[in-house]
């Protein structure tokens, strides 16, 4: 294999496939983090910065970011939790959202998860699920006057096709991620309780932060693609007398930028709106007597 110098470069770990590699590709296209990655080799270096980009199972990266063979890394709250990884949160990144949740099959008569103590869960989030059924246990065992409970809850690992496992009658109830509910309904089963609700982040080695310039540059380079996806441009005129009705729609990330107009009684106004509340935003806008609203998309953002 070729070899690859690594020396003097930030490691930047990556999710490798799964739900989270699109959207941390359009990340790194959008803060021009460029590289050439060859095929089937998982250490890319970067061609305009010195970083190279590790492309890690999301599942791994919480660890390697917490023991230092990455610097930092894209994963989801979930994998850091379930890892119980040392990490700074440096940024959450608005995609990736799911719930970590207790599923039942929708015909059992289990309401809550105090209901499954004793029986079997299945799930690739073992370490967080044995936590949560130990407590649990442990709650029962006292409620009864027991040290412990005769038949403590079974958190049985798999590594994927979790929601199978109550139909094949390897488990009792099942603890998975739920998005949609798509996948956890068509298997016939409901959520009786949420344990965590997590998203993808952005993440660093507690002890690297603050010695390399790189992953703050890093950090504000992201968040600024992430304003642009979240936020639209709203410019519009309107008469100075619905100047603060105007403000009240759209107060802005900050404050709006008004400036005066040639045409005596009217200001026109520059501010950021949510891509997903525009057509909401222009419609009051138009209400109050705004004329000219324009939206246009954010190529790209430095907030202070
Ligand atoms: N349905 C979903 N909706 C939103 N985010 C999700 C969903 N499923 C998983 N995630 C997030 O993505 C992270 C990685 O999960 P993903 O399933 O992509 O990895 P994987 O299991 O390694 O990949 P694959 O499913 O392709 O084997 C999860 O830890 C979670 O934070
Ligand atoms: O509520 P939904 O929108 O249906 O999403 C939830 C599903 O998404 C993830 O699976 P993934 O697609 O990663 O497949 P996997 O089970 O092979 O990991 C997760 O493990 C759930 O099964
Ligand atoms: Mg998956």
């Amino acid at each position: 294999m070729e070899f690859v110098d690594l020396q003097d470069r930030l490691l930047f770990g990556i999710p490798k496939k799964g739900r989270l590699n699109e959207q941390v590709m359009t990340l790194l296209q959008g803060a021009d983090i460029q590289f050439h990655r060859k095929n089937r080799i998982d250490i890319a270096l970067s061609t305009n910065h010195p970083i190279a980009l590790v492309f890690l199972p999301a599942a791994d990266i919480a660890q390697f970011v917490a023991n230092g063979n990455v610097d930092i890394g894209i994963t989801g709250q979930d994998m850091v939790a379930e890892a119980g990884a040392n990490v700074e949160e440096l940024l959450a990144l608005g995609f990736g959202k799911c719930k970590l949740c207790v599923q039942a099959p929708v015909d059992s008569p289990y309401k809550s998860a105090k209901d499954l103590v004793g029986k079997r869960i299945a799930t690739s989030f073992s370490s967080l699920v044995g936590k949560v059924f130990q407590e649990l246990d442990a709650e029962a065992a006292k409620a009864a006057g027991l040290k412990q409970v005769e038949n403590p809850t079974l958190v049985q690992f798999l590594s994927g096709s979790v929601e199978a496992s109550c139909a094949l009658g390897l488990a009792d109830a099942i603890v998975d991620l739920v998005e949609s509910g798509e996948t956890m309904h068509a298997a016939k089963l409901h959520a009786i309780e949420t344990i965590l609700t997590t998203e993808a982040v952005l993440i660093c080695n507690p002890n690297k932060h603050k010695t390399n310039p790189l992953i703050e540059k890093i950090k504000r380079r992201i968040e600024g693609v992430i304003v642009a996806q979240r936020y639209v441009l709203c410019t519009y005129n309107v008469p100075r007398s619905q100047m603060a009705e105007a403000v009240k729609i759209t107060p802005g990330k900050k404050a709006p930028t008004i400036s005066a107009l040639e045409t005596d009684g009217w200001v026109a106004v520059s501010v950021m709106v949510l891509k997903s509340k525009a057509a909401d935003v222009m419609d009051a806008l138009e209400e109050i007597g705004a004329q000219d609203i324009l939206v246009t998309e954010i190529k790209n953002a430095r907030m202070g």
